[in-house]
């Protein structure tokens, strides 16, 4: 089976592996460095769902491959509270798209502010925590939660959504 993943970030490629090594042991990976063709810092549910999908089916439109990923992180506003969302999209050869969202959580005010500004949350990490590559490691969210949860691991369940929505199919289908 061959494996598409629309990027080359680093804690996005390891959670595919993770998963889909867990159910199918024949897969073989290749990485594309595809547009998400919305903004490098959506800000909507909406928004980061779309980059999602367009990530997913520009990876198959380059890769052919038999799954096809796109995962794509975002913001989102909720009562003057800023959120860090994310999203999944598996695209299949058959026209199939599933979809799937993560974790939520609250970006700290100092951080939603420079968002606001039109700031990207991938270089404003980095100058937080004083590290550089953040969106490749623990990510926002392993910061904003003590690490109890790394960005891998958050990435690991929307890819375990999308797999498990995928045998579903398959299930049906067959
Ligand atoms: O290489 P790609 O796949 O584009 O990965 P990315 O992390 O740069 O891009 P995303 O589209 O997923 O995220 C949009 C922006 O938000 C940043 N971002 C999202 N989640 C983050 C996190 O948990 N930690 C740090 N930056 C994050 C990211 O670096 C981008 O600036």
């Amino acid at each position: 089976m061959r494996v598409a993943i629309g990027t080359k970030n680093r804690a996005k490629t390891k959670a595919i592996e993770n998963v889909v090594s867990t159910y199918f042991n024949e897969a073989r990976y290749e990485q594309f460095n595809v547009s998400s063709n919305v903004s490098e810092q959506p800000f909507s549910d909406e928004e980061t769902r779309q980059g999602a999908i367009n990530r997913a089916v520009n990876t198959l439109k380059a890769s052919g491959a038999d799954l096809n990923f796109g995962l794509e992180g975002g913001v989102r506003e909720m009562d003057g509270v800023m959120y860090c969302c994310n999203w999944g999209a598996l695209a299949l050869k058959d026209g199939t798209m599933i979809t799937s969202a993560g974790a939520t959580f609250i970006l700290p005010k100092e951080i939603a502010d420079q968002l606001r500004d039109g700031k990207e949350l991938g270089p404003v990490m980095d100058e937080y925590t004083n590290e550089i590559g953040t969106r490749h490691n623990s990510g926002a969210i392993g910061v904003f939660t003590a690490n109890l949860v790394d960005r891998t691991e958050m990435f690991e369940h929307i890819v375990k959504l999308l797999i498990g929505q995928y045998i579903f199919h398959n299930s049906l289908t067959k």
